[in-house]
């Protein structure tokens, strides 16, 4: 469904990835891991058309995207709490949604159990409940395809679980692309593997086959814990 051919993605003469080619599953949880700079958001806003590849090109079924007009009715993303706006309310933000897409808006409101922060304008929200309304919201888009940039980090423990059962139930019907600095979530959600280092792309297939944090500190150097 996603096709990635031969990118790579510069911004001014700064190269953040090379010659990437991977083809991703039409479903299932694909963790997409890196350290700080490494290029994950730039790779997500690529998927997404917010940002132009430099050379190559990704396919949609076979489409090119060349903007976001092109991956509006099959992608959502949740890349960071600038997309909100202060001075409305949780419920505010709800009335931009189609009446199907409130259904189910409604459906994981009692899942998360949101209700009470939706009448509270988004500047009062901390992090946490910033970061809850965004996976409301995405997730009520229904979209095939949908991408979250450090999804998880922020969360307390209830709504990691919450969140990660809701994402491993949607995982048959949709891809789910998910960025994350914690390697115990990319084990214990993803089925596959992007690791970004160095402006490479590497793609793991079968996470159960993979040992990540061996992985990464193969690349990665890291200090002693003292
Ligand atoms: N709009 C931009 N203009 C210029 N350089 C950018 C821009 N966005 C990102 N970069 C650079 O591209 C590189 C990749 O950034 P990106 O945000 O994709 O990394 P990341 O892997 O998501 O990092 P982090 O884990 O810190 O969120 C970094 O060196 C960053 O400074």
């Amino acid at each position: 469904m996603i096709k990635i051919n031969a990118i790579s993605k510069a911004y001014n003469n700064h190269l953040v990835f090379n010659q990437v080619n991977l083809s991703l599953p039409d479903h299932g949880i694909v963790a997409l891991i890196g350290p700080n700079g490494a290029g994950k958001t730039t790779l997500l806003k690529c998927i997404t058309g917010i940002e132009k590849v430099s050379s190559g090109t990704i396919e949609l079924d076979n489409r090119t995207i060349h903007s976001t007009k092109d991956t509006f009715h099959h992608v959502s993303y949740f890349l960071g709490s600038e997309t909100l706006r202060y001075e409305l309310t949780g419920k505010d933000h709800l009335l931009l949604l189609t009446d199907s897409q409130l259904e189910l808006a409604d459906y994981y409101i009692h899942q998360f159990n949101l209700k009470n922060m939706l009448d509270k304008k988004v500047k009062s929200y901390s992090m946490g409940m910033k970061q809850m309304l965004l996976i409301l919201l995405t997730l009520a888009l229904d979209s095939k395809i949908i991408l979250f940039d450090e999804l998880i980090n922020g969360l307390d423990p209830t709504n990691r679980l919450l969140v990660m059962n809701i994402l491993t139930q949607l995982k048959n019907e949709k891809l789910i692309i998910f960025s994350s600095h914690i390697l115990h979530d990319v084990k214990e959600l993803s089925d596959s593997v992007i690791f970004i280092i160095n402006q490479t792309v590497y793609f793991y297939d079968d996470v159960s086959l993979l040992d990540v944090n061996e992985l990464y500190a193969q690349h990665v150097s890291m200090p002693e814990v003292k």
